[in-house]
């Protein structure tokens, strides 16, 4: 259950009297139209209202871009400009709500008009080759429904359909529909090419021999861990239900010999010793602070001395929040009620707590896809 404090706290008080002034005149509609008017300000409020009015109407821009999705408009306008006639019919959809959708998708910067028809501009081309993206808009549906009411997520009162769709498709459900486990277990794998990227490019695997991925779901991180590094032997363990996809993936890729697969719940079972670096990849964020850390204390007791744990995966951003970290994934978090977005200095923290040193963060390209921080077992070399 979530700590309710008991007061409104101290308020912050450097720097409040002169922001306390500049809100006041800014919040003003007197203010805002002399501003709107005067040629030194007209062209930045009308920049600020332009971004104002794209957190104000963001939610339907995500409902158009999902409904693209659905209808599988980005692969049927990739290589040849369609008619509004040829789109319409395709999707069951009269003409006029056809257009409306194509112009909406355009304005989004989706598709360009093309002649008299629509084709896929190069946003959309990026989107709809982007491994794993289009798969979690899909999934969105989910997601959205339980944020339209984000107060009852913030307050905890809200039963919400992600806290029993992840649970289901990696915990006890999977034992019972392998078929569903099977096809959210292909779409946290297909996401996790590009998060093996940042990874890897990280540097946070160099010199690493032997690499045990905990959470590692059906493989793909370790399998682009093991392409990457030819010479790098691996061990996966995630739940039981979910590993044997995995077999069948390191099988197909060639890999078998260098990997060991191991069943097993990483609360309740002792983890493969051997490891001289563990990963944790997207794994944290689904738990609460007590499962993270007692995780982090037997990843700490199963390493060798010099032995390192990497934490990867989209992070908040402390004191300077990001929209990724701490719009999207904290509020996909906390509609999950496991688990939590935390910055790399909490995880930092967490990790000292558990006993590792010399914690590193490298910065990765595209944080927003993972951030990564790097823990050491003190000890040998
Ligand atoms: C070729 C010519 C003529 C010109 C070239 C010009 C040029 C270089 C253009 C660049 C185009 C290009 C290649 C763009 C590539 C863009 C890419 C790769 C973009 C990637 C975007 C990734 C996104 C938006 C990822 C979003 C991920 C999301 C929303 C993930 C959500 C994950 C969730 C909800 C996970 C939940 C799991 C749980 C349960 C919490 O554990
Ligand atoms: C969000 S997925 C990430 C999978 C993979 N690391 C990736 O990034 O694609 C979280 C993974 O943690 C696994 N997991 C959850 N609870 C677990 C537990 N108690 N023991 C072992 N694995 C667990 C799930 O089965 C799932 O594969």
């Amino acid at each position: 259950m979530t700590e309710i404090l008991s007061g409104p706290g101290p308020a912050p008080r450097r720097g409040s009297g002169w922001r306390r002034w500049r809100n006041r005149k800014i919040a003003s509609p007197g203010f805002q139209s002399w501003a709107s008017r005067f040629f030194l300000t007209r062209r930045h409020v009308r920049r600020e209202g332009e971004r104002m009015f794209d957190l104000v109407s963001g939610f339907v821009y995500s409902q158009v871009l999902w409904a693209v999705v659905e209808l599988d408009l980005l692969e049927a306008t990739c290589d040849e400009a369609q008619s509004l006639a040829a789109l319409a019919h395709r999707a069951a959809i009269p003409v006029d709500r056809m257009e409306a959708l194509m112009q909406a998708g355009t304005a989004l910067g989706l598709f360009d008009r093309v002649g008299g028809g629509y084709q896929l501009s190069s946003l959309g081309a990026a989107l709809m080759g982007a491994p794993g993206v289009v798969g979690m808009i899909r999934h969105h549906d989910v997601f959205y429904r339980d944020m339209q009411d984000p107060v009852a997520i913030l307050r905890g009162e809200k039963e919400t359909e992600l806290a029993r769709f992840w649970p289901y498709v990696f915990g006890a459900g999977a034992a019972e529909s392998p078929e569903v486990a099977r096809r959210y277990s292909k779409l946290m794998a297909d996401s996790q090419a590009l998060v093996a990227e940042e990874t890897l490019r990280s540097g946070a695997l160099d010199g690493v021999a032997r690499l045990m991925d905990v959470g590692g779901g059906t493989g793909a991180f370790l399998a682009a861990a093991g392409t990457a590094r030819p010479d790098l032997k691996m061990v996966l363990f995630d739940l039981p239900a979910v590993v044997p996809d995995a077999d069948e993936r390191f099988r197909a890729l060639g890999m078998a010999d260098r990997v060991t697969v191991a069943g097993g719940s990483f609360r309740d079972d002792p983890l493969p010793e051997g490891a001289d670096a563990v990963s944790l990849v997207r794994v944290c964020y689904d738990h609460a602070d007590d499962t993270v850390l007692a995780l982090m204390r037997k990843i700490f007791a199963t390493l060798p001395a010099g032995g390192r744990l990497i934490v990867s995966e989209p992070m908040a951003g402390g004191a300077r929040p990001n929209r990724a970290g701490d719009a999207y994934f904290a509020f996909y978090c906390m509609a999950m009620r496991t688990g939590r977005a935390r910055s790399p200095e909490r995880l930092a923290e967490m990790m000292k707590e558990a006993g590792f040193q010399g914690v590193d963060m490298p910065r990765t390209h595209r944080p927003f896809i993972a951030s990564v921080v790097v823990g050491g077992k003190p000890g040998a070399t």
